[in-house]
């Protein structure tokens, strides 16, 4: 098996690692993409991320071509289609890595070692391997040869609102770091730095992280509240709703769109602005329910940070790479049995408010899912600037793939690691939240409360807007959102 890096630390280093995190000015980024001017940026694997963050690279005047395996050149497969379409020279490794100044591995983590070890001996003489992930390093301690300066650069998005947000003029929060056992020239903080102001990150938010750090933070968002909540939640709210006899597309088509319009509430004033939004009974049906919620959840987010930290996920994840994805491949059939992914969203006008007021417990679930997410990572050790780009600024990010094509273009365009975590989680919280959902009726997901007067105790509605506003959630998010001044609204 692998030698995991982090687990062969000692804690005062591991905790060390996992707490690096600075938010780095915009001044620290004055030299835009000088430092990649003129160099050779050859991209193995145009996937999700490989071909956004090409076409960013390029858009910001980089040379950026492709080296894909020979079969996908053979077959032109979609990877190789991807790359010639969009006017991208493409090669084999031999033709390209040899005069790569910088190679960026976006392949899947499950390739790294194979790809890394297939490439390294290519790579000329003090050249620049990048990831944008840091698995490979970190869970399977990989060794990369001395002269070679090793960096990440790791969007905390899908590929696909990598390049969106770009086109819109943003960028989306990126973490970069420098791998301590190879930066020969200490050049790789200027190399991450233009190569995160050329995917147009920097716009967004950039973190000075670790290798480790990122493992740690972006398994945890991924597997919780980025992709196994809204997974679960959108199984189990589509059920309820069947159950209490509300249209099936209609059912559909409020899950669908309704992630992506509640959550672009979090995404400009934090889960404050998400609650605002409904009214004062409505508020604080979802908060009472949000808390329910946390309490039957938090011992299975702790115990998926807890596999997170010490290796087990990575072994479990692993054996089933070993198993020919035996695991993967069946959740992901099981997945697109599921009802919900079954019934198309009905041709049924829904308008923005009502997303909220037929949604209270999609909201209750998203807000009880950041905060949990959010309060497990940094219990965990990872710095709150981090824990907030991981919980509650992606997720609007990932409900935008929910909106195009439901929990299917969710699990394509996420890392086959990330739809691995979803799985994992949904399996474990599909069971767990069976009780609580016995007691969830149609007023809360379907229809709306059924009052006639807006009327609520004011202590109680104090208590409820108070609780909200303190969480450290909060704080953090309302600092950086104050950094995001080109944010652009998506719905
Ligand atoms: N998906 C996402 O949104 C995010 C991903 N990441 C990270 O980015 C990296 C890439 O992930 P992602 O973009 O999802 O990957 P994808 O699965 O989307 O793309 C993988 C690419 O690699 C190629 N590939 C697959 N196997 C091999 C192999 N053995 N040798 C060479 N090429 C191979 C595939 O092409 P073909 O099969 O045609 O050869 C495909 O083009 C990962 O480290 C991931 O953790 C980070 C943040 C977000
Ligand atoms: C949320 C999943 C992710 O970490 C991502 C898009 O950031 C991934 O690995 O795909
Ligand atoms: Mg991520
Ligand atoms: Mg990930």
């Amino acid at each position: 098996m692998p030698n995991n890096y982090f687990n062969t630390l000692p804690l005062r280093e591991q905790l060390e690692q996992l707490a690096k995190c600075r938010f780095m000015d915009i001044s620290e980024f004055s030299d835009g993409v000088s430092a990649l001017k003129g160099k050779k940026m050859v991209i193995i694997g145009c996937g999700a991320q490989g071909l956004n963050q090409g076409l960013n690279l390029r858009d910001s005047g980089l040379d950026v071509s492709y080296a894909l395996r020979q079969a996908a050149i053979t077959e032109k497969r979609q990877s190789w289609k991807n790359a010639s379409e969009n006017g991208f020279t493409v090669g084999t490794y031999e033709e390209l890595v040899p005069t790569a100044d910088i190679v960026l591995n976006l392949t899947p983590d499950k390739q790294h070692t194979s790809v890394v070890t297939a490439v390294m001996p290519l790579m000329k003489q003090g050249a620049c391997l990048s990831y944008s992930h840091g698995f490979n390093i970190v869970e399977e301690g990989m060794k990369v040869r001395e002269d070679l300066t090793v960096i990440m650069v790791a969007p905390k998005c899908p590929g696909s609102e990598v390049r969106a947000e770009y086109v819109r003029g943003f960028g989306v929060p990126t973490l970069i770091a420098v791998h301590e056992d190879n930066d020969p020239k200490g050049e790789g903080l200027a190399l991450a730095k233009a190569y995160a102001v050329g995917t147009g990150g920097h716009k967004a938010g950039v973190l000075m992280s670790s290798f480790i750090a990122e493992v740690k933070s972006d398994l945890m968002g991924e597997q919780t509240i980025l992709c196994g909540m809204l997974q679960t939640g959108s199984l189990l709210c589509f059920d309820k709703m069947i159950e209490e006899g509300i249209d099936a597309g209609y059912a559909s088509k409020l899950i669908q769109f309704g992630w992506e319009t509640v959550t672009e509430a979090l995404k400009y004033g934090g889960v404050t602005n998400m609650l605002d939004r409904l009214s004062n009974p409505a508020k604080i049906k979802a908060f009472d329910l949000s808390e329910e919620l946390k309490v039957i959840m938090r011992p299975l987010y702790n115990k998926h940070q807890d596999d997170i930290i010490d290796g087990t996920f990575s072994r479990t994840m692993m054996a089933d790479w070993a198993n020919d994805d035996k695991n993967l491949l069946g959740w992901r059939a099981e997945t697109a049995e599921t009802a919900f992914e079954k019934t198309p969203a009905g041709d049924v006008e829904i308008s923005e408010q009502e997303y909220f007021d037929h949604g209270i417990l999609m909201v209750a679930m998203v807000k009880a899912g950041v905060e949990l997410a959010f309060e497990t990572m940094t219990a965990a050790g990872i710095v709150a600037d981090s824990a907030y780009y991981e919980s509650l600024h992606e997720t609007p990010l990932i409900a935008n793939t929910i909106a195009r094509k439901k929990l299917y273009e969710m699990n394509a365009t996420i890392s086959d690691t990330a739809e691995y975590g979803c799985y994992l989680y949904n399996h474990a919280c599909l069971p767990l939240l069976a009780d609580f959902m016995k007691g969830i009726k149609s007023d809360v997901i379907g229809r709306g409360l059924p009052v006639d007067d807006n009327g609520v105790d004011n202590a109680r509605l104090i208590e409820v807007n108070t609780a909200l506003r303190s969480h450290p959630v909060e704080a953090i998010g309302a600092v950086l959102r104050g950094h995001m001044a080109d944010m652009k609204k998506i719905v």
